[in-house]
């Protein structure tokens, strides 16, 4: 990749962090600017950056991009992380999108319910998690007998599903409890790149605290579609 590329976002774990894992996993380094204050963000309104107004924004190879999915498909592509042919593209497509579901829940919905609602509905996605989402990649798994989602080659569909997976369990550490072929499956953490990103004081954001919320509350009109 010819220049780094560089990624706008607010400071805490957001739609970006799906792309941070993407770069990493895939060994490229890149520059991670953050707004601090509304006006930063509403500079780059202003100056007809954001074609939707909304975050987050990846500058690369010449091009301004945005949109979460476009952006890590561009990426995914780039990066040689999108499967060797269009059958596999469209599954790994299909694993990323139904992940993507579930990971929102966990970092865009359940943390901005109100303080009352709030345990409950992290309790929600967990069950969500449990019941609907990883017996379905178990089950991928149990019939593809692959170490990998999809072909036999590392993927941005494998990327996700450890993110999904991590998130889940600093929610629930026993989360996997019930999957031994996503235990076995975790196992991926240990590919060099990615358990760099796992070390403290990497890129990688933790989840939201209650300073991060106050600031995105009381600074931004999210919307989460
Ligand atoms: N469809 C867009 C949604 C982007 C989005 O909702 N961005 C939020 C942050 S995650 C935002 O910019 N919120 C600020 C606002 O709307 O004022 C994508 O996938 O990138």
């Amino acid at each position: 990749m010819a220049a780094k590329p560089k990624l706008y976002y607010f400071r805490g774990r957001g739609r970006k962090e799906f792309v941070l894992w993407l770069l990493a996993a895939a060994g490229v380094e890149f520059e991670d600017e953050f707004f601090e204050t509304r006006e930063q963000y509403e500079k780059l309104q202003k100056d007809g950056h954001l074609h939707f107004g909304q975050v987050h924004l990846v500058k690369i190879d010449g091009m301004v991009l945005m949109q979460t999915r476009a952006i890590l498909g561009y990426l995914a592509a780039k990066c040689d992380l999108s499967g060797k042919d269009l059958k596999e593209r469209v599954g790994i497509n299909m694993y990323t999108d139904g992940n993507l579901d579930l990971m929102m829940m966990m970092i865009a919905v359940a943390p901005f319910e109100p303080p009352n609602k709030k345990e409950e509905s992290f309790v929600l996605v967990v069950k969500k998690a449990k019941t609907h989402y990883l017996p379905i990649f178990e089950k991928i798994l149990k019939d593809h007998r692959e170490d990998f989602l999809i072909g036999n080659k590392f993927s941005w569909a494998d990327v996700q599903l450890l993110e999904a997976i991590l998130m889940g369990e600093e929610l629930d550490a026993s989360v996997l409890s019930d999957f031994p072929l996503l235990k076995v499956f975790k196992h991926i953490s240990n590919i060099p790149t990615i358990k760099k990103f796992l070390q403290p004081g990497s890129p990688k954001k933790p989840p939201r605290d209650s300073h991060y919320l106050n600031f995105e509350e009381s600074n931004l009109t999210i919307k989460y579609p």
